[in-house]
Order: structure tokens, then sequence, then C-alpha cells
């Protein structure tokens, strides 16, 4: 099946332990799983790469050891097949979306939000969800070279317009306060 014509498209980016993934899960359950579905770009690229490398595509998925390990031959794999085509991993992770609002919870690169903008035009809000180091810390992150400090991590840190930008260092009543002025915002139909 292909996908629908989205009312909306969230592309969020973020540093590692940021929050992304917490906050697209909140979104989703206040506008519920009829209205909101959330896609990941790493999840195809995920898949691919486990295929051609003979991985656990399960344990890629998950936030453990396994993922780390791969992970800067991942980027690099990625990168390389960007390259060729650089909407690759968005057409494939929008392929079966049919819901009337997305979530992309892993925008890294330019490229990203430049192939969305440009197949859903008027419809993308570009959202940036930050944290403080102390508060990622606390989340469990610690920095690598190679990976905190390349474009896989860094590529939307310059040069973006952020329609929003969301604090998430644990403040609930703050981060509820902020999603509501973003849902509201959204078009209703
Ligand atoms: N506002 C929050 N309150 C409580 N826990 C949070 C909050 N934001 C993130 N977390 C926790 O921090 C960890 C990292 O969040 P996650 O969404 O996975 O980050 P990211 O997707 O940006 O790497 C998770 O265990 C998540 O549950
Ligand atoms: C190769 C990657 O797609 C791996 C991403 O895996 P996750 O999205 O699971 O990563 P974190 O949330 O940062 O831990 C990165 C890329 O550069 O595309």
């Amino acid at each position: 099946m292909t996908h629908t014509q989205p009312r909306a498209i969230l592309l969020f980016s973020g540093k590692r332990k940021s929050g992304k993934d917490y906050v697209a899960d909140l979104i989703q359950h206040r506008l519920t799983a009829e209205v909101c579905c959330i896609l990941r770009l790493s999840a195809p690229l995920k898949l691919q790469y486990a295929q051609d490398h003979d991985l656990d595509y399960e344990q890629l998925l998950g936030c453990g050891q396994y993922k780390e390990r791969h992970r800067v031959e991942m980027i690099r794999w990625g990168e390389m097949r960007r390259r060729q085509d650089s909407g690759f991993f968005c057409r494939l992770a929008v392929q079966h979306a049919t819901r009337p609002v997305w979530i992309v919870s892993d925008c890294r690169r330019r490229s990203d939000v430049q192939w969305f903008r440009q197949e859903f035009p008027g419809r993308c809000v570009c959202v940036r969800v930050e944290a403080s180091e102390q508060t990622r810390s606390q989340r469990g992150w610690r920095f690598t070279t190679g990976v905190d400090d390349a474009e896989s991590e860094c590529g939307l840190d310059e040069g973006l317009q952020f329609d929003w930008i969301l604090q998430n260092d644990g403040e609930h009543e703050r981060l509820e306060k902020q999603l509501e002025e973003l849902l509201s915002s959204l078009p209703r139909t």
C-alpha cells in the first residue's frame, strides 16, 4: 500500500537523548494512533543494513550495545546510500503511512528536511527537541567521538529555521504547555 496525503508532518531533530522518541510518543498519545503515526528514517536503514550485512535487525532497533557496536559503520553505509539517492530512506519510511499527522522522529541531515519539504510543500513543521548536556547525561548519554561530532548528530545544528524549539529538561508542566501550543497550531483538516 502507498501512503496517503498527510495534513501535517512534524520533522523532529535533536541530539541523542534529548527526548525525541519520548516527545513523539506524548504527541501520538494526545492525538491518538488513529490520527498520528511515528516514522523513523533509521528503521529502513537498519533493515537494509541488517540484510546486507547478515545482522540482527531487532537488535539494531534496540538501545543496547549491539546497535552501538555497529553505529559508526552503519552511519558510514547510510551516508553512502544517501549520496547515491538523498531521498532513499525517506521514501521507504513514508511508504505505508496512512494517518493524517506524521511525526518523523529522527531527521539528521539537511537532505532529509529538503526531501520532505519538496515532496510535501506547506505541510512540514520543523521541531527541535532540546535538553541540556546535564539532562542528557542523566539519561545515559556519553560523548562519543565519531558519532556526536559527525554529521549524523550535527547536520541540523545550524542553518535550519525551526518552527518550534521544545525544551525537554524534565519539567513536565512546561513541556505539556509547549505541546499544547504546537498542536493547536496544526491545521485541523
Ligand atoms: N520529559 C521526560 N521525562 C522523563 N523521561 C524522559 C523525558 N524525555 C526523555 N526521557 C527519557 O530519556 C531517555 C532518552 O529519551 P529518547 O526519547 O529515547 O531520546 P532520543 O530519541 O532523543 O535519543 C528515555 O529513557 C526517555 O524515556
Ligand atoms: C545509522 C543511524 O541511522 C543510526 C541511528 O540509530 P537510532 O535512531 O536508533 O539512534 P539514536 O536514537 O541516536 O540512538 C544514524 C544515521 O546517521 O543515519
